[in-house]
């Protein structure tokens, strides 16, 4: 079972080998008077970095993810990597469906689920990103879309992570609007719920310190709309800036007995 919190980092293509070689460490000695120590937080950065981020925050706990993979096992396909050597290097998560991934490389539906059904049957957890790709479309149309068209076949009980990042909230100054997101987490909660499936959900999208604290005061009474954590590219490049978010997240999260 993943754990109950989760803040992660992925580092797109932004991160140099010496980014990367510092980042681990950095934020091992930041959480290092943490009880909760590296419980939860996990990297997601490029492929030749993942051994970098393994030897590092994974050894000491975290959680290390790769932002792709092949939808063919080990073989004869030149520059793809498999989940078989992924899981094998010590993997926990594989990203799959991000918008950058659909938009700008053009994989369909039908790629996102071969991905998420490598992923699970190589023993590692998908990171599902999911939501809606035009500012004021139905966050429940478009989630319900993609459980359906990703998860197809989903071994029962298998471990998921869903991003609910919305297209137009990535990359901006500013996270989605506070109640938007905690009324799609809840969304997405019950879609979990409909499923055999040992799933937490994160936000993404621009989320940044204060994007929390403030999904959990828009969500009030309702905790079900409060994510399990969040999920960071820019915003968490900078380890003090990734720092306080987790410092945020943990406190909120005590506060709602999470
Ligand atoms: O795409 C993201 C994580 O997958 C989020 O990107 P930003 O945090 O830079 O908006």
């Amino acid at each position: 079972m993943l754990p109950p919190t989760l803040i992660g980092c992925s580092s797109k293509s932004y991160f140099s080998a010496a980014q990367a070689r510092a980042w681990g460490p950095e934020v091992m000695a930041g959480v290092a008077d943490d009880a909760a120590g590296t419980s939860g937080l996990f990297c997601c950065p490029s492929f030749p970095l993942i051994p970098t981020l393994l030897d590092s925050l994974g050894a000491a706990g975290g959680l290390v993810g790769a932002q792709d993979v092949s939808v063919y096992g080990p073989g004869s396909y030149t520059g793809e990597v498999s989940a078989a050597v992924l899981a094998e290097l010590g993997c926990r998560f594989v990203m799959a469906g991000h918008p950058e991934r659909r938009r700008i490389f053009g994989e369909d539906d039908q790629t996102v689920h071969r991905k998420v059904l490598a992923t699970a049957e190589a023993g590692m957890a998908p990171i599902i990103v999911v939501g809606e790709d035009v500012e004021g479309a139905s966050a429940a149309d478009a989630l319900n879309a993609q459980f359906d068209r990703w998860l197809d076949g989903f071994p029962a009980g298998a471990e998921l992570l869903v991003a609910y990042e919305p297209a137009w909230a990535i990359g901006r100054p500013q996270p989605a609007p506070p109640a938007h997101v905690a009324e799609t987490i809840a969304t997405v909660r019950d879609l979990i719920a409909q499923r055999d499936t040992a799933a937490r959900v994160v936000y993404g999208g621009s989320a940044q310190p204060g994007t929390y604290r403030a999904i959990a005061a828009a969500a009030g009474e309702d905790v079900t709309g409060v994510p399990d954590g969040l999920f960071m590219a820019r915003f968490g490049l900078d380890v003090a800036n990734f720092l306080s978010i987790v410092r945020e997240v943990r406190e909120v999260a005590g506060q709602i007995g999470r």
